[in-house]
């Protein structure tokens, strides 16, 4: 499929913003923005599965990891299919599965926000989203641990690399946009 048609999705740890910045991206691509997080969450409420008073920490602990997993490549799934092509803030584990990093790497240009740990671990410090901790702990203690085991799959599914840990969001907007014009131009060369 021509890369300028696909959608554009922004993967990467915890807090390193990919919620905070899709909408700037969509906006100046022309694009609409979705999150899956707020999808999984809005599906699982529609389903019945959670109250409708739930946020993402409260979908996972409700469903548990599994079932999650599940919910998060059906939606991305669905995501990376719409037309015209979205941008999409997945969720920090959205590489867990290898199905929705084949995904991530065939049907959508992904893009890799990287930034120092303890940058991530100061954000979770200020930031109120409910985080939760995947292997039972705190979930700020557990970013070396999620940062070891997901940077080899974050390389493989990801065309782009930005390191984004000292820049301000509407700066960070403004590098993805760049860095992606080459993918987004080139197919009507
Ligand atoms: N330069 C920056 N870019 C993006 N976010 C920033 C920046 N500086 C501080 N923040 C803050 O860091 C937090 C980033 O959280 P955000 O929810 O966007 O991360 P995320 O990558 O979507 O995480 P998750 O994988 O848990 O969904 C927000 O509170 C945001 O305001
Ligand atoms: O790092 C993770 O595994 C997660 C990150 C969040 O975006 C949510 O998708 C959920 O809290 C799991
Ligand atoms: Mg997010």
């Amino acid at each position: 499929m021509p890369e300028a048609t696909l959608p554009i999705a922004l993967i990467g740890l915890r807090a390193v913003g990919k919620s905070t910045l899709v909408a700037g991206v969509a906006r100046r691509l022309g694009r609409a923005a979705l999150d899956t997080d707020a999808e999984i969450v809005r599906l699982a409420v529609d389903r019945g599965l959670v109250p409708g008073t739930s946020d993402t920490g409260a979908v996972f602990r409700a469903l548990g990891q599994e079932a999650f997993r599940d919910l998060e490549g059906e939606v991305l799934a669905d995501a990376c299919a719409r037309r015209p092509a979205l941008v999409i803030a997945t969720g920090g584990g959205a590489v867990e599965r290898e199905a929705a990093r084949a995904i991530l790497r065939h049907q959508a240009v992904a893009v890799w926000l990287d930034a120092p740990i303890e940058v991530l671990a100061q954000r979770m410090r200020v930031d109120a989203t409910d985080r939760p901790a995947l292997f039972g702990g705190d979930p700020i203690a557990e970013l070396p641990q999620l940062a070891a085991r997901r940077a080899t799959w974050f390389a493989e599914v990801s065309r782009l690399r930005l390191r984004v840990g000292k820049l301000d969001p509407e700066s960070t907007v403004r590098a993805i946009v760049e860095a992606l014009e080459p993918y987004l131009a080139r197919d009507s060369n």
